[in-house]
């Protein structure tokens, strides 16, 4: 029976090891503290039923979960609500695919024999996390997975939005390429520059690490606690308060979980103590920003420019006025977008998934 099951993690540990920067094999090989009655349950088969809530899960994921599991999927995009909640009736184990609210609701139509969950994601506004903490049901996610590809792109901002690219293509599409101009079209230096960080965990240091080619001066960081002394001599890295990154940096990136304390911080008081040539990027979440004084601080050229992955609301109509000006770029929310970031996503939230069914800690527990 115990062999099964250490069977079942080493074949993920195989499949999963090219997943950098994850601590799969101590975790598994350890064999955690399993729960002896669900133990037992494993042993009998399939005796697990889990409901994946999206059709477009990576298979990587569901191949995890079917070695053990009955798998029930929703089949609607977008998600239809009453078929999750239909579904999800009497489940033992979710992979919470998509950002659909995982709130009483989902959690009541489940009922109380639901022992694990994991989303799919490293954020997890969308859950309700105080009502499923109660319920005692372990909650799993996925951070880490994809810092690199969040990183990527935003260093992708970072330079669009302060060489101005989407203000450069919209002269093309007007006919207005008017390079005899000597100052046409100029934007801000990267070398030299000071790149503060509101947030500064797994994926603003991916950040700052490729940013460390690119001959910065320093990075500033804002966050509740200071990160280890290592990272901060990694990155020649200062701890500052929110007014000194404003004041300091020329690139603003926005790298934190949207929380009760964040949202909102960047607003009109926030641009104001900013510099007129600063570049703000947001990776993380579009209510970290207000979003109206957003506009304002881009439209009077208060701060340079903006490249933002993520907005307040998503989707954003193409008719928001942000998408009028030339100075900022801003894209629909694809971070995570890699083809392998979704498959490893995928194999950690299966791979959570199975370790609550078994009574052991998640891979990446949510809390
Ligand atoms: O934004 C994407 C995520 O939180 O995974």
């Amino acid at each position: 029976m115990l062999n099964r099951f250490i069977g079942l993690s080493a074949a993920i540990v195989g499949r999963s090891s090219r997943i950098s920067g994850f601590p799969f094999s101590p975790l598994l090989k350890a064999g955690g503290s399993r729960n002896q009655s669900q133990n037992r349950t494993m042993s009998a088969g399939k005796a697990f039923k889990v409901l994946v809530t999206h059709p477009e899960v990576p298979q990587e994921g569901i191949d995890l979960l079917k070695e053990n599991c009955e798998i029930i999927q929703v089949q609607s995009v977008p998600i239809n609500r009453a078929e999750l909640l239909e579904k999800i009736r009497g489940v033992d184990g979710v992979l919470w695919g998509g950002h659909e609210p995982l709130n009483a609701e989902a959690l009541d139509a489940a009922g109380p024999q639901l022992k694990s969950i994991s989303t799919m994601s490293a954020g997890i506004d969308y859950v309700d996390v105080p009502e499923v903490k109660r319920r005692k049901i372990p909650l799993g996610h996925t951070p880490t997975v994809l810092n690199t590809a969040v990183a990527d792109l935003a260093v992708g901002l970072l330079i669009a939005a302060s060489r101005r690219f989407h203000e450069g293509r919209k002269t093309i599409d007007n006919d207005k390429w008017e390079n005899y101009h000597l100052n046409w079209l100029l934007g801000q230096d990267i070398r030299d520059s000071t790149v503060g960080f509101y947030g500064f965990g797994g994926i603003g240091q991916a950040i700052a690490k490729r940013l460390s080619g690119f001959d910065i001066d320093k990075v500033l960081y804002t966050t509740r606690r200071r990160v280890h002394k290592e990272i901060e001599e990694e990155f020649n890295a200062k701890k500052v308060d929110f007014d000194t990154l404003l004041a300091e940096s020329d690139f603003v990136v926005i790298a934190s979980p949207l929380t009760k304390d964040t949202q909102g911080v960047f607003n009109a008081t926030a641009f104001n103590k900013m510099k007129q040539t600063a570049v703000l990027v947001n990776i993380a979440r579009g209510k970290i920003v207000n979003q109206d004084d957003l506009y304002e601080a881009l439209k009077s050229n208060r701060i340079f420019s903006a490249g933002l992955d993520v907005t307040d609301p998503e989707p954003l109509s193409p008719k928001d006025k942000l998408l009028t000006l030339d100075n900022v770029v801003v894209l629909p929310h694809i971070g995570s977008a890699t083809k392998r970031t979704r498959a490893d996503m995928s194999t950690i939230a299966a791979h959570n998934v199975l370790r609550g069914l078994a009574g052991e800690p998640m891979l990446s527990p949510a809390y």
